[in-house]
């Protein structure tokens, strides 16, 4: 059972793996046509808005949620899904790799803003 549970952990989805399972989902609905890039950017925009609205009045929120019921943190997993996927779908309609695109952005980053040198430039 234990080994179970730790072969499920080590079985990491990719974003490939998401993005076939979005490009066949939308396949066998024969929903490809409404698949246009501008289409799922505004999708992803209106998950966002979602997303936003399970934050929306409850002031600020510590980290890890602690004080949230259960269903509201199932809800906000639902909704930040909701964006990933049609992130990952708009990216790979638009031939971008999204995967490598955001390595190389990571490192652009990193270059852009170096580590700090000493102990005060860190504070
Ligand atoms: N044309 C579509 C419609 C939906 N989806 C998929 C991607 C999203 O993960 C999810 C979005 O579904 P809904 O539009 O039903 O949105 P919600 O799940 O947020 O439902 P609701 O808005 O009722 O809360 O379904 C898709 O790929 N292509």
């Amino acid at each position: 059972m234990e080994q179970e549970r730790d072969q499920e952990r080590s079985m990491d989805i990719s974003l490939k793996d998401l993005s076939k399972q979005l490009e066949d989902f939308a396949k066998v609905r024969n929903w490809e046509k409404y698949h246009s890039p501008r289409n799922l950017l505004l999708a992803m925009v209106g998950e966002v808005g979602e997303l936003s609205e399970i934050f929306q009045w409850r002031g600020e929120v510590d980290k890890g949620l602690p004080n949230w019921e259960e269903s509201d943190k199932e809800h906000l997993g639902e909704e930040l899904s909701d964006v990933l996927l049609y992130l990952i779908r708009l990216a790979d309609i638009c031939g971008i790799d999204l995967g490598d695109a955001a390595a190389k952005k990571i490192l652009k980053n990193s270059i852009k803003y170096p580590e700090p040198k000493t102990k005060r430039e860190f504070i």
